[in-house]
């Protein structure tokens, strides 16, 4: 075997191992999309690299001649030893030994140097498409991230990133290689005898028809699988995010069968995927071998005609080798390209994902508010043919402290998912300080807003630094302060390393109180102008609960402020309490008010105070 099909052969392994992950259950199946476009898009990645690529291209180049030299040396060294000529020539051997090997040596310091500007391509490409993609999950709006899994969204960033640079890498010298090793071969197969070059050429239209049906045929199975590795990647997500919850309701055994049910079918459809692109490379051989055999009988014949050389014989059936073996190869990159545009497309579509509105060409950056809010007949559907919010008015003064109560569902969340413009209303306005929330930069009014979610989430870092996420340059001084105001840091003192303990991702060693009490601190140290409290005190216990009350009067002091409460007790001293229900305000004045009305506020009020002395 010579070097260069010694090369491709190891580079055979050309299916990668993916751990990919497809879109799961209720993510949208990747549609097949036109594979030349994807192509295209993708080649405009490797302009970038172009100074590299030309520079690959120039060392492939060299490389494949000095290549293509070697069986031209072996047929001149057989005839320098052939008998039939007057003895063995050992100046002219020798001549050709040491030839053979500069070039063997030549050879190996040129891969050398190829690996070394492929892998330097491959990875500034996908680092390129990492940070682009990196860059675009912070620009698509939240609706995006309500149809996609995390999982599926880490998945593409990692897996799908991966097998774009894993086909990269592993084909872009091999489809260089392949092409000048292939041009380069059947110059020399011409040059060298004519007549072998046609009876070699009788297997062509094999190959091709052959690997136009397997690929075919792969192509869906690959993408199938990646779709089957989407299921399985979102059944361990949703199982590990929900583990206590799977153990609580004694769900080991539905949730292994599940898994068994995705992975039996993941197993399948790899086994086929494997399989069919199996298929290729045996049966590549055997017509390889066939062709091989064909030049060998006909080349037999006229050397016994005295028309050519055995040295000339020996060196057509390398460059008929070299020839077919491309060939091959180029079968397995359209296989492996398979995989990796699959990869691509589904990169490509978060590229091509519909951005948050952008900023208005003179919009304001928000400075000095006063906190006035005002909805004016706001109409809002998550999806477009359902309306949660229907036309939605109510103003709030600068400084005063808004209600919102009313059963599960109504649409209070909502409210605050139109303020911060996390969702894009469809009718209606909503205006603070008397402007439009459109005609202001989105950056700068969420920087107004300080917001306590539910769902407090925490990052992986110190509790300082958990803080010190609402004023990146804020001292130890005033982070202290803003634990101290928020009652947090009674807790955060008792542990081992105070302020610097090291969170594990999202708290997981904190209590859900412990965390809210540290979203508290984050806003305070924020110093916002809008305060948003979502169920802020839904998860400590009564204690704890009225520090942070306590807490919260002080910072809502001279500051707006909406607060979402199913305790109703937390809200008795609101300026204004509004009852949302179905989307709409059925009610709106102090408690006081609301409970002379007797209505629907009242009864809540009295359900709940029933519920207490019950307990
Ligand atoms: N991201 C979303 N996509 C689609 N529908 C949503 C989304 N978020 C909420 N909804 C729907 O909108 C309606 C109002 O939800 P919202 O979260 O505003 O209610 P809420 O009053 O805050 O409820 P709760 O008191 O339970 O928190 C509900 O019917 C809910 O199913």
């Amino acid at each position: 075997m010579s070097q260069a099909s010694e090369k491709n052969a190891s580079r055979e392994n050309f299916q990668p191992i993916r751990v990919g992950h497809g879109p799961r259950g209720r993510g949208p199946v990747v549609k097949p999309k036109d594979a030349k476009k994807t192509l295209i898009r993708l080649w405009s990645y490797f302009q970038q690299q172009k100074k590299q690529l030309v520079l690959l291209f120039l060392l492939i180049l060299v490389d494949t001649l000095l290549v293509l030299a070697v069986p031209y040396c072996i047929g001149l060294a057989i005839d320098a030893m052939s008998l039939t000529k007057g003895g063995v020539n050992f100046s002219k051997l020798s001549l050709v030994v040491i030839g053979l090997g500069i070039i063997y040596f030549s050879d190996t310091i040129l891969t050398f140097l190829q690996s070394w500007f492929t892998a330097e391509i491959s990875q500034k490409i996908v680092f390129n498409l990492r940070a682009a993609l990196f860059k675009k999950l912070h620009k698509i709006p939240v609706s995006f991230y309500d149809q996609h899994t995390h999982g599926e969204m880490m998945s593409r960033l990692s897996n799908d990133v991966d097998n774009i640079s894993n086909t990269i890498s592993q084909s872009t010298t091999q489809f260089m290689t392949g092409i000048l090793t292939i041009v380069g071969s059947f110059c020399m197969m011409i040059w060298l005898s004519p007549i072998l070059t046609v009876a070699s050429l009788i297997t062509i239209p094999l190959v091709f028809t052959l690997t136009k049906t397997i690929s075919k045929k792969t192509k869906i199975l690959f993408k199938e699988q990646q779709v089957q590795l989407g299921h399985i990647n979102g059944q361990i997500e949703e199982t590990i995010s929900g583990i206590e919850i799977v153990k609580a309701f004694n769900h080991e055994r539905k949730a292994i069968e599940e898994f068994e049910a995705i992975n039996t079918k993941l197993r399948d459809v790899g086994l086929k995927a494997q399989i069919w692109s199996g298929f290729l490379m045996p049966i590549m051989n055997v017509i390889n071998n066939i062709g091989f055999a064909v030049v060998a009988t006909v080349g037999g014949v006229l050397a016994v005609k005295g028309m050519i050389t055995v040295g000339v014989i020996a060196s057509f059936l390398s460059y008929s080798r070299q020839f077919a073996r491309p060939l091959t190869d180029l079968a397995n990159i359209f296989n492996l390209l398979q995989s990796g545009l699959a990869g691509a497309e589904r990169v490509f579509e978060i590229l091509d994902e519909v951005e948050e509105i952008e900023d208005k060409p003179n919009a304001k950056v928000i400075e000095n508010l006063k906190g006035e809010v005002e909805f004016k007949d706001v109409t809002f559907g998550y999806r477009q043919d359902v309306n949660i919010l229907k036309g939605l008015s109510f103003s709030a003064k600068a400084g005063s402290n808004i209600a919102i109560v009313g059963p599960t569902g109504a649409g209070k969340t909502t409210i605050i998912n139109l303020l911060t413009r996390f969702y894009e209303i469809t009718g209606g306005s909503i205006l603070i300080d008397g402007i439009n929330i459109n005609e202001y930069t989105r950056d700068s009014l969420r920087e107004s807003f300080g917001i306590v979610l539910q769902d407090t989430y925490l990052f992986s870092g110190t509790i300082k630094e958990n803080i010190q996420y609402g004023k990146q340059d804020a001292t130890d001084e005033e982070i202290e302060r803003a634990a101290k105001l928020a009652n947090a840091a009674y807790f955060i003192k008792r542990l081992p390393n105070g302020f610097d303990t090291v969170l594990s991702e999202n708290g997981g060693e904190l209590s859900q109180g412990q965390k809210q009490l540290l979203a508290i601190a984050r806003v305070i140290l924020a110093n916002p102008s809008i305060l948003i409290l979502d169920e802020a005190t839904s998860s400590v216990d009564t204690r704890t609960e009225l520090h942070i009350q306590e807490a919260m009067k002080t910072i809502m002091k001279g500051r707006t402020s909406f607060m979402i409460a199913h305790r109703l007790s937390t809200i008795r001293d609101a300026d204004t309490i509004l009852v949302i229900d179905k989307g709409r305000i059925t009610e709106m004045g102090s408690h006081e008010q609301l409970m002379e009305n007797k209505d629907m506020y009242y009864q809540m009020v009295m359900n709940q105070t029933k519920n207490i002395e019950a307990m």
